[in-house]
């Protein structure tokens, strides 16, 4: 029998555990080009481990998913860091799971909002990307090189997301 996850708001502690929130956080704000932008410093550091490798950067246009959806599997990067910035400024749905013997714990979901972006710390469970509502582009920031820097897990039982209430 699936078990039903629950949605939670993305907020900065919450998922810490995962990575980090990418958003204009007042606290890392500095004025820069003589006052006129406002430089929202180190929200989070790109990681690309191994010989060879390198950050790049993509856009990533996700087709909406529709509900009530089933999470059969999530996905991590051995090898890097992985950062979703909405493009279309539309929220998306941000699932990960705590590691347990190698394999992820039970899911957590957070709605992230339209101005908020999120970045995988390496080696963090997550589904690939869940856009909502209509076509959305994000700029996604990970590691290309050599060796396999995908590894998934498929669960025996999926677990079941309900439509979220934009
Ligand atoms: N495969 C790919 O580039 N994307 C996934 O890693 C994802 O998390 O969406
Ligand atoms: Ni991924």
């Amino acid at each position: 029998m699936s078990e039903f996850l629950d949605i939670r708001p993305l907020t900065q502690s919450a998922f810490a555990r995962f990575g980090e929130v990418i958003e204009a956080d007042p606290a890392s704000m500095r004025l820069i080009n003589g006052g006129t932008t406002e430089r929202f410093h180190a929200l989070a550091v790109a990681e690309a481990a191994g010989e060879g490798a390198r950050v790049i950067i993509n856009l990533f246009r996700g087709q909406p998913r529709s509900f009530p959806y089933a999470v059969d599997m999530m996905e991590r990067h051995p090898f890097g860091s992985q950062s979703f910035s909405p493009v279309s400024g539309r929220p998306f749905l941000v699932v990960v799971s705590e590691d347990e013997n190698g394999r992820p714990a039970r899911p957590e979901v957070f709605l992230a909002r339209g101005d908020q972006g999120v970045n995988y710390r390496r080696n963090v469970w997550h589904h690939p990307l869940m856009a909502l509502g209509e076509p959305s582009e994000f700029l996604v920031v990970d590691r290309n090189g050599p060796g396999n820097n995908l590894e998934e897990f498929f669960f025996e039982t999926p677990f079941i997301i309900k439509e979220p209430a934009l």
